[in-house]
């Protein structure tokens, strides 16, 4: 694959990516079963200012005219997760036909308007039923998952051409089950390793069951931040390789070489099971793509009170920060690149995420002033895509987070990460200079880098 020097392959993707608890609203209407972060967000405390997705960016209901805003921003793919509870009000069992039309009227409408639908089945809103039954922690859910994305794939795999199966698998494991600050909001060294291997077996029966019957393309989605040493210390080395060991392989590795890093019995203890080699080997499914989901990198230094990886982030204070708090590093998603390439086979890989949360007020004049750093932001991060390829990267294509403002989980509407404005009082969408910027660099295939 030959990469131009100034712009992408042709057939290189630029699209957008969202999540479904994070933009659609009517959680509960037309049948859908209750997700566990519809759960988590009405009980008090978990969210910013409590908030909650029941209204969200209203997508489920003006997908129409979002879809027009895509077409309009010339996007050639967009990427979506399915709602579990709208499928399988109870997780398994019953399916709900209201559930399935939403996404089928999403799906023919990106079709009709020349837009790749590319599809995550999901994305951290597991159904309260299946939740109540032990959800991650009960060894059924891999086929309860399996089940599920049969019953979608059937419906869309003459429309839908790039599956994933889960989204980040780390944060429902590690803020989930580890830490409690997201949901189901547990905290416990016990319960993350268990949660983490049945994400992955869910990942590994999913994937067989798509061999049965797809014929396209199936991947697992990860969110990998690069850790670098804050010394050369040994224990700032060993720290950081106990932190990428449990943010950066914990899920890829056993995907993707069938063995989960030995560091993870240093993290957990006598917390982290020995695995049955069969389980292990189930995982390791042949997969087409990985998902790379890059915000930042951390620098990494020992901290023997840091539960439980006694490690802890030195923010590097004379850089430029995203209002999370991320240090804008656009060199890391270059390293990670290459770091996928050499670990794991030099596998297709996808950005499925990518992007800066700075805040965005609507002036009075009801224009929107976005912020200069997220344009640079994309420049920047955008050409380190572009860096990799030319290193020998197999990068397929690149998916921006996020096209709108959207519920930033436990951080509620706080945090804006969209190309494109909303107003949640009146639901307007107001396109950033971002949008203007990422529609050029689509349109010039890379060249106004
Ligand atoms: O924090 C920004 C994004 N990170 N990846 C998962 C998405 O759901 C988040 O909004
Ligand atoms: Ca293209």
């Amino acid at each position: 694959m030959t990469v131009p020097t100034n712009r992408f392959p042709d057939d290189f993707v630029w699209g957008c990516a969202t999540s479904a608890y994070q933009i659609e609203g009517s959680p509960l209407a037309d049948g859908a079963g209750m997700n566990v972060w519809h759960r988590f967000s009405h009980t008090r405390g978990r969210v910013v200012n409590d908030e909650n997705g029941d209204i969200a960016c209203d997508h489920y209901r003006r997908y129409e005219s979002d879809i027009e805003l895509m077409k309009q921003l010339g996007l050639q793919a967009y990427r979506f997760s399915i709602a579990w509870s709208r499928i399988l009000p109870e997780g398994t069992g019953r399916v709900n036909p209201a559930g399935l039309g939403f996404y089928e009227r999403l799906v023919d409408r990106l079709l009709e308007k020349g837009i790749q639908p590319t599809a995550t089945l999901f994305h951290w809103d597991l159904p309260v039923a299946l939740d109540d039954r032990g959800g991650w922690l009960n060894r059924d859910i891999a086929g309860w998952f399996a089940d599920y994305a049969e019953s979608v794939f059937r419906r869309f795999d003459d429309r839908i051409k790039l599956w994933a199966t889960l989204n980040e698998p780390w944060v429902v494991s590690d803020n989930g089950y580890l830490h409690g600050t997201a949901a189901p909001g547990h905290r416990s060294l016990f319960e993350a390793p268990i949660a983490t291997h049945n994400l992955m077996r869910a990942h590994g029966a999913a994937v067989q069951a798509y061999r049965a019957t797809g014929r396209h393309q199936i991947g697992l989605v990860v969110n990998i931040e690069p850790k670098y040493p804050a010394s050369t210390s040994s224990e700032d080395v060993a720290a950081t390789r106990r932190a990428e060991a449990q943010m950066n392989r914990q899920f890829i590795e056993p995907a993707m070489l069938g063995r989960y890093p030995e560091e993870l019995r240093d993290v957990f203890g006598e917390a982290w099971p020995d695995w049955p080699a069969s389980d292990v080997e189930q995982i390791r499914q042949p997969i087409d793509f990985i998902g790379l989901n890059y915000y930042t990198r951390a620098v990494v230094r020992n901290d023997p009170g840091a539960w439980p990886l006694r490690a802890a982030p030195v923010r590097q204070s004379q850089v430029a920060h995203t209002e999370m708090g991320w240090e804008v590093f656009p060199q890391g998603l270059t390293d990670t690149l290459l770091w996928i390439k050499d670990r794991y086979g030099a596998p297709p890989i996808y950005v499925t995420e990518n992007g800066a949360a700075f805040a965005d007020p609507a002036t009075a004049a009801g224009d929107v002033l976005d912020d200069p750093r997220r344009v640079e932001y994309f420049r920047t991060h955008i050409r380190a895509v572009h860096d990799a390829m030319r290193a020998g990267v197999d990068v397929r294509g690149y998916f921006a987070w996020s096209m709108l403002d959207n519920f930033e989980w436990a951080l509620g509407y706080s945090k804006r990460f969209g190309i494109i404005h909303v107003d949640y009082a009146t639901q307007k969408r107001t396109p950033k200079a971002s949008a203007t910027f990422y529609s050029g660099v689509i349109a010039s295939n890379g060249a106004v880098l």
